[in-house]
């Protein structure tokens, strides 16, 4: 497995691999792994030739009041992970090699930026976008793998590879989940005993909603209202945030579900703020092909 610092070291390797013939896979990523980031790994593997991973907490999608210090950070553990898995590279720079000093060119999925988690997290989605069309033009994989537990990030590299004509595919992987149905996270190593214990209430009303939705017609709002109180009687949470949007666009949505819809929900157990989301069809739809 290469590891490689700078933008010219991996550029030199993929550019050997792509005169090679060889597919890429990219799986870009903050470190600390978890089983969550290693399914990313393994699809790259199954479906190219060559497999690189990125690993770079980048301070451009943090706000200044976020926890860009005290994010968990283990790169030694991280390589013996991901040789395990049989990456071919890892991509681990620096900020100073990953940003010009007086960057002042941006990317930014305007609608889709600023609402959810981008009102919570504003610049937010305009680091992850920038960023990511770096780390594409850096690499230039031909598909790249991200998690489903991100969704409204996931949407918006959707958009943006379209709007932009970015010429990769990419590929959306399920939410890999700890046993008590708690999503995987690196920030799940932040929650205190009590809140660890307490967070699967995340998972658990998403679990109430989808149930609601495959005994028959509901409402949005039903839906919305039926996460909503399954997560306000958590007695540790804070600040619920509850949404239920167009599964392929993240439109509003109101009155009967008769399209695929995604329940985007997130809350804080003390500083540490948890997302969670699940894929919601009308009963009608869901042993449909
Ligand atoms: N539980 C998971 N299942 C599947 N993919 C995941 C999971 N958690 C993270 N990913 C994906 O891994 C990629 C890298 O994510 P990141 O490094 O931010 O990890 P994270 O665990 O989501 O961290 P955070 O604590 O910031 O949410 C993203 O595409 C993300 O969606
Ligand atoms: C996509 C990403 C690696 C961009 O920094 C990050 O937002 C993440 O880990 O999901
Ligand atoms: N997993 C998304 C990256 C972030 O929370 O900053």
């Amino acid at each position: 497995m290469q590891i490689c610092r700078t933008k010219q070291e991996i550029r030199a390797l993929t550019r050997r691999w792509r005169a090679e013939g060889r597919s890429i896979g990219f799986a870009p990523t903050m470190g600390y792994l978890h089983e969550g980031h290693l399914a990313l790994v393994r699809r790259a593997r199954a479906e190219n030739d060559a497999v690189v991973v990125s690993i770079f907490v980048n301070p451009t999608q943090f706000g200044p009041n976020e926890d860009f210090d005290s994010y968990p950070r283990d790169p030694e553990r991280d390589l013996l992970l991901l040789r395990a898995e049989g990456a071919d590279a890892v991509f681990l720079p620096d900020a100073a090699e990953m940003y010009a000093p007086h960057a002042q060119t941006f990317v930014e999925a305007e609608r889709l930026s600023r609402i959810l988690i981008g009102r919570l997290r504003p610049g937010h989605f305009r680091g992850v976008a920038t960023v990511v069309t770096k780390l594409f033009n850096i690499v230039a994989p031909d598909a790249a793998y991200f998690g489903e537990k991100d969704y409204q990030q996931l949407t918006v590299i959707r958009r943006m590879v379209a709007d932009l004509d970015v010429p990769v595919r990419i590929v959306g992987v399920p939410t890999v989940r700890e046993p008590d149905g708690l999503a995987m996270s690196s920030r799940n190593v932040r929650l205190s005993p009590e809140d660890r214990a307490a967070a699967p209430v995340l998972c658990r009303a998403l679990d109430a909603a989808e149930a609601r939705a495959a005994r028959g017609p509901v409402s949005v709002e039903a839906l919305r209202r039926l996460i909503r109180e399954t997560l306000e009687a958590s007695p540790r949470g804070r600040d619920p945030r509850v949404d239920v949007r167009a599964a392929d666009d993240l439109s509003p949505l109101r009155g009967a579900l008769r399209r695929p819809a995604v329940a985007l929900i997130s809350m804080r157990f003390g500083d540490v703020l948890l997302i969670d989301q699940r894929v919601i069809r009308p009963a009608d739809q869901e042993n449909a092909p």
